[in-house]
């Protein structure tokens, strides 16, 4: 196999790009060019050939890349935001949290394969529409999942659907109760991903971020099981709440991509004569104040506490934040 699992029209300049994926800030878009629009494959197996996390659990390289290649050909090209590079994204991002010093020897290599293999998957086959809107127009995916989690639901169904198929249930060699293991830490970090979920998430963080004050003991040295897969949760959250927190020109073309799923959404509702919903006007949407928002009432509170639990492993991820809050408040018409 090529060295980062697929081939390249430059495999000089992937040399150079793929240094740095233990990186913040490595560029996702440059991957994906540079793949033939394979970022997620790439990323994906480069962090898990990297970890020897394919040794460790005897995983036939083949098969992992026909899952990868499989589970990418999933998620849809045409939808702006939620496509293969904000899986890469995701699953990159993640990677670099999981080496934050404060969460050394914290995790088994099991649940690092399960937050990665997560990571990878947990937007695959995302329509470009929100959960509200499946839920307010009674969708059949909103039927089939009772307008819970449905769409986080859709894309575990999908991903681990994938796996029956023969050359590419990369699994195959896991015990089976590694596997059930693997398939219970799997579903909860896919479904911590809804938005619906933030509030607890950052109320969960600062209540270990108290408990470590008092005890003031290393706490994160001694978590017990559940409490190791809510810090899992919030990493995966934090990972799908990033881009703010990347260099400045990769956070704009996320803000792009984004905005024009939703104002795609917006035209479908005028269309259907349906309530338009927050952001999605494009005729009245103000970019540069929905991010400034978007920061201050969500990213930012999230963020900042999650810093503080893996202190001071974040703080200059929290600077480029506060960095690209102004850029954004200045670019307010
Ligand atoms: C107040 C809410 C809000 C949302 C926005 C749009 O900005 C962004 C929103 C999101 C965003 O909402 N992502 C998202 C997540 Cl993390 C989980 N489930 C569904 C979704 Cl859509 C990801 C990136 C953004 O800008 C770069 O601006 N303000
Ligand atoms: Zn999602
Ligand atoms: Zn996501």
């Amino acid at each position: 196999h090529p060295k980062y699992g697929v081939d390249s029209n430059d495999p000089e300049h992937l040399d150079e790009i793929m240094a740095d994926i233990d990186k913040w800030g490595i560029d996702i878009f440059e991957i994906g060019q540079l793949t033939n629009n394979r970022p997620m494959t790439t990323v994906t197996y480069t962090i898990l050939a990297k970890r020897d996390l394919l040794r460790a659990f005897n995983i036939c390289s083949t098969t992992m890349l026909n899952y990868l290649m499989t589970a990418e050909d999933h998620y849809r090209p045409e939808v702006p935001y939620h496509n293969g590079y904000h899986a890469a994204d995701v699953t990159q991002s993640c990677h670099v949290l999981l080496s934050l010093p404060a969460l050394e020897n914290l995790f088994t290599d099991l649940e690092i394969l399960a937050t990665i293999f997560a990571s990878c998957i947990h937007d695959i086959d995302h329509p470009g529409f929100t959960n509200n809107y499946f839920i307010t127009t009674g969708s059949d995916l909103a039927l089939m999942y009772n307008d819970e989690s449905v769409l986080e639901n859709h894309h575990l169904a999908v991903a681990f659907k994938l796996l029956q198929q023969t050359d590419c249930d990369f699994l195959a060699s896991l015990p089976t109760k590694s596997r059930q293991i693997l398939r219970r830490i799997v579903i909860s970090l896919v479904l911590a991903t809804d938005m619906n979920k933030h509030m607890d998430h950052v109320a969960h963080l600062k209540t270990m971020v108290e408990a470590r004050k008092l005890s003031g003991a290393d706490i994160l040295s001694q978590e017990n099981y559940s409490d190791r897969l809510l810090i899992l949760q919030h990493m995966i959250h934090c990972a799908d709440l990033s881009n703010p927190t990347k260099p400045l020109p990769l956070y704009k073309k996320w803000t792009d991509a984004i905005m024009e799923e939703f104002f795609r959404q917006g035209d479908a509702e005028r269309e259907r004569e349906l309530d338009i919903s927050p952001m999605c006007d494009r005729l009245t949407a103000t970019v540069e104040k929905s991010q400034v928002g978007f920061i201050d009432y969500i990213v930012h509170p999230l963020w900042d506490t999650w810093a503080e639990l893996v202190e001071p492993g974040c703080r200059e991820i929290i600077e480029s934040l506060e960095y690209n809050r102004d850029w954004y408040y200045n670019a307010v018409p």
